[in-house]
């Protein structure tokens, strides 16, 4: 039975992507982590504040469980249990496993020296290398193109591209960033395409190979960064700048993704692949009874 000496959290964020983290090796504290739990956690006014939560767990145990796949587990120790600040489940978070990655290391749990940290999520294992001074980069696999589709806020809509990165994204060229309005609730979207819903980027060419955006979160709202959605924005800009087509670049390209809360860097790889680059950082530790 967990008292609350178990109730253990961390706090960290990447690019102000922010995130509670619940330390539960063996997952014998959170149970099946109550949806309900989860957004009180991440409650701004009530709770620790966050836009997602993090339970920190062997990838072993969910198996076991059932809770998720062999397949997305992998050969790896830690698994990524991810939910939105609704309490919502995500198959993957590009910032987060930054995040969760500089926590194993810094507390001790994996062996940076011993190569790439490989890390069960629901969207499959992600491998995070250290890069030094807090930054790391993550090979986040294959985007998949979904298609053209249409994202709108109020009375505007816009054409988008529909691009799965483990979770799904549609991503939109506006003029201005300002265009989307305040983003307090989520965009119109097609609910055939996205039966789950959808976390839709809007974004602006800065320069050449040089992008900015802004993002609603499936379940979470308006976020200062979204990693898996820079990845989707690198694929989306890197095909309308004529610089690969639907299978790949003939040759890696490189984007700046601007976003409110920072930089990050990502690169869409020949083979397909999509590798993201940014920083993680931890703000706290400490024992929550919520
Ligand atoms: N912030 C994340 C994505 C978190 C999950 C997303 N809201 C979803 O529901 O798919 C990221 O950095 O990728």
């Amino acid at each position: 039975m967990p008292t609350t000496d178990d109730y253990a959290f961390l706090k960290g964020h990447g690019t102000e992507n922010d995130f509670v983290l619940l330390p539960d090796h063996d997952g014998t504290v959170h149970g099946d982590l109550d949806p309900a739990r989860v957004a009180r956690l991440c409650d701004r006014r009530a709770g620790l504040g966050g836009d997602g939560v993090i339970r920190v767990v062997r990838s072993a145990v969910l198996v076991d469980r059932g809770a998720v796949t062999a397949h997305d587990a992998g050969a790896s120790e830690w698994f990524m249990d991810y939910r939105n600040a609704d309490g919502s489940v995500s198959e993957m978070c590009g910032n987060g496993v930054r995040v969760l990655a500089h926590h194993l290391v810094t507390a001790g749990l994996v062996d940076p020296a011993a190569g790439p940290i490989a890390i069960g999520t629901r969207g499959g294992v992600k491998t995070v290398t250290p890069l030094g001074r807090g930054g790391y980069a993550v090979d986040m696999g294959p985007a998949v193109l979904l298609g053209e589709t249409r994202v709108g806020v109020g009375e505007r809509t816009w054409p988008a591209l529909g691009v799965d990165m483990g979770n799904p994204h549609a991503v939109a060229v506006v003029g201005d960033l300002a265009d989307a309005g305040d983003l307090l609730v989520a965009p119109d979207a097609d609910p055939g395409l996205y039966p789950r819903g959808v976390n839709v980027e809007f974004v602006v060419r800065r320069d050449e190979r040089h992008v900015a955006m802004r993002v609603h979160e499936r379940g979470s709202g308006e976020t200062r960064s979204c990693g898996t959605g820079a990845c989707a924005v690198l694929v989306a800009s890197a095909l309308a700048d004529g610089l690969a087509g639907p299978q790949g670049p003939a040759e890696p390209v490189r984007y700046r993704i601007d976003v409110p809360g920072g930089v990050l860097y990502g690169t869409w790889e020949p083979s397909g692949r999509t590798t993201l680059s940014g920083p993680a950082v931890l703000v706290a530790s400490g024992r929550t009874d919520l």
